[in-house]
This record gives C-alpha cells, sequence and structure tokens, in this order.
C-alpha cells in the first residue's frame, strides 16, 4: 500500500488548489497548527487521511485506532438538491424536512431558517434570475437528479462563490459516446436558461458542452442520496404510509472528503444525515491505525451477482473487496 503517497499527492494538490477545497483547507489546518494553550480549542482534526489503495485508487485511512460506534468526522456539502417529489417539503438549501405547509405555501421554495436563505443566496440570487420550466421538465419527464445538481453547482460559478473547476479534485466515471449525446439536452436547456436571462457572456464563460459532462461524469459516481434518519415527529408517525407513498430519499449532495471513501460488501464505516444534509461517518466497529475505511454505496444483502452488476452499470468498477474476492 503506497502510504507514502499521500503527502506528495497532497502537497501537489494544495499547491493547485490551496484556495477551493474544503479538504485541502483541513489537510493545511491539523498539518500546520502549533498546539497553543491560550488559543481557543480546536476541534480536533479527524484521526484519518486520504492515500493511495493498491487497486482502488484513492482512499481514506485511520491515522490512530478508532473504536466502534465513534463519529468519526462530519461533512458538510459542496452543493445539495432536493428530489424534485421533495422540493416544496424540504429547506431548498440543507433538506431539513418541514412541516405540511397550507395549499396557498406548497407550491413555493422553503428555506427553515433565515440561516439557510442567507447561505442559499450564493445560488438563489443568480437563480432566481433565469426560467427553469423547461429545464426542471426536462429532470421530471427523464426521472434525472444529476443535471439539477449541475444547475446548482453553475449558478454558484456564476455567482463567484466557486470555481468552475471545485469538482476537478473528484475521480469521474468513464461516459461513452451515446452518454455524452444524451446529455446534450440538459447541457442546452441549461444554456438557454442563462441566454435568455441575459447574463453577461464573461460569466457564462466556463458552461461549455465539455464543463457539463465533465461535472455530471464526476457527480454520477460522487454523489450521495440522502435519507434522513431522524426527522419530524410527524414523520416518524406516519413513517410506514410515507415509505410506501413516497421516495425516502430528500436529495441528492456532493462532498469532497466523504467521495474519497471506497465502497465494501462488508464496510466498516457508515455515512449517515439525521436532519439535513450535513454528512456524519461512523465507524462501524474497531478499526486499527493504517486500515482503510470503506463505505456500503449498496445494499450489501444482495446476492454476489446482483451486487457486481450494480457496481458494475452504476459506478464502472468490479468490487475488490474481501468478501467478494471470496465469492460470497
Ligand atoms: C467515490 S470514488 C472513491 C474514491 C476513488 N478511489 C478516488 O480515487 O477518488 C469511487 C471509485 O473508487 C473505486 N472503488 C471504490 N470502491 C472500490 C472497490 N470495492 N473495488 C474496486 N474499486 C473501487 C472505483 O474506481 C469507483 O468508481
Amino acid at each position: 500500500m503506497a502510504l507514502n503517497r499521500c503527502g506528495s499527492l497532497l502537497s501537489r494538490l494544495r499547491n493547485q488548489h490551496s484556495q477551493k477545497h474544503p479538504l485541502l483547507a483541513f489537510y493545511t489546518i491539523s498539518s500546520t497548527t502549533p498546539p497553543d494553550t491560550e488559543a481557543p480549542s480546536r476541534p480536533a482534526p479527524p484521526p484519518i487521511h486520504v492515500a493511495f489503495t493498491e487497486s482502488a485508487g484513492r482512499g481514506v485511512f485511520a491515522t490512530r485506532r478508532i473504536s466502534a460506534g465513534d463519529l468519526i468526522h462530519t461533512a458538510k456539502p459542496i452543493m445539495a438538491h432536493p428530489s424534485l417529489s421533495t422540493i416544496n417539503n424540504v429547506c431548498y438549501f440543507c433538506l431539513r424536512k418541514l412541516p405540511s405547509l397550507k395549499d396557498s405555501e406548497a407550491q413555493s421554495i422553503v428555506f427553515c431558517s433565515e440561516e439557510c436563505k442567507e447561505k442559499s443566496k450564493v445560488f438563489y440570487d443568480v437563480e432566481t434570475q433565469a426560467d427553469w420550466l423547461a429545464f426542471d421538465d426536462y429532470c421530471r419527464t427523464q426521472g434525472l437528479k444529476y443535471p439539477l445538481l449541475v444547475k446548482r453547482l453553475a449558478c454558484m460559478v456564476m455567482s463567484g462563490a466557486v470555481s468552475a473547476d471545485i469538482l476537478d479534485i473528484l475521480q469521474p466515471t468513464s461516459l461513452t459516446p451515446e452518454m455524452i449525446i444524451e446529455m446534450e439536452e440538459g447541457f442546452n436547456l441549461l444554456k438557454k436558461a442563462f441566454t435568455k436571462a441575459n447574463f453577461m457572456d464573461e460569466n457564462v464563460e466556463f458552461l461549455t458542452k465539455q464543463w457539463y459532462t465533465a461535472v455530471l461524469a464526476r457527480i454520477r459516481i460522487n454523489a450521495f442520496r440522502i435519507e434522513l434518519a431522524g426527522g419530524l415527529y410527524e414523520d416518524l408517525l406516519s413513517s410506514a404510509a410515507a415509505s410506501v407513498e413516497a421516495e425516502a430519499a430528500v436529495g441528492n449532495a456532493v462532498y469532497v472528503l466523504p467521495s474519497f471513501y471506497n465502497h465494501d460488501c462488508d464496510p466498516n464505516t457508515h455515512i449517515m444525515w439525521i436532519e439535513n444534509a450535513d454528512a456524519r461517518l461512523k465507524a462501524l466497529r474497531d478499526i486499527e491505525e493504517g486500515e482503510e475505511l470503506r463505505i456500503c454505496y449498496i445494499d450489501t444483502s444482495m446476492s454476489y451477482d446482483a451486487r457486481q452488476r450494480i457496481l458494475s452499470q452504476g459506478f464502472g468498477f468490479q468490487c475488490n473487496c474481501f468478501r467478494c474476492l471470496s465469492g460470497d
């Protein structure tokens, strides 16, 4: 295992992206801050680092022993977007579930707090200047969720909140020419919405077909489908009915650090969401220093063949975890 490559990878990435990536900001803080007893206490850095694995690209490794049940770290999304079926029932920024709205309010975009409304300005001020009817209709009729994340990211880039290459650090899936052709309609509708809203040319310069497909290629294997473990009291009472009538997921989100976790059909780490899109990574069992932390991308109760098929079609890889190698 090439753990020693982590230092050079991070210093290379740090030089390239030091102002842009939350992951790299975290490494800068945790590796250079001297202890200072006078300073206000700062949370301890998470006991993990990113390094190359033998056969699954980069992965996340424990820097010390972690006990079963420990919260390893939390992560805020780069961007999150509600599912179209929940769009009027969850906060448009953090995806927190909201109490049922009166009929008059049920068609509007909602925020759970003034704080989320304020934070949403990074995309919402741009988004509200354009007409999204055709783009949203395209997503709704084709059952597509990821173009909504691209739209949100495009609005964030337009507002100057993030750089157009913020997702470049994430691994892309390989796209076939047919997949690229399928993405054309979404790109054209996104571009048209901005063009019709008369944004300055230099603000939309980044929005090329190449940018759109490169972003979607990363979102496809790095986006998390968010199902909240907590929620409103009324949801708990009607959870059985809700799980039948509505999609359990409140939306989808993309993160930096959680995207470096590889998959395992018998994982030692669990990613979960309690009340909003802030992710929590917890140890499922004791993890030794140097051990790789892996989460599960799919339902592991499925058979070996079903797991391989879904991982291959959805994520583009043959699973090399211990359980799969032993044919279970
Ligand atoms: C979300 S990324 C995980 C981080 C990635 N290894 C990287 O370098 O950025 C998912 C990709 O990691 C690799 N991967 C994850 N789990 C794997 C596994 N169990 N076996 C083989 N490859 C795996 C595959 O290439 C997959 O498409």
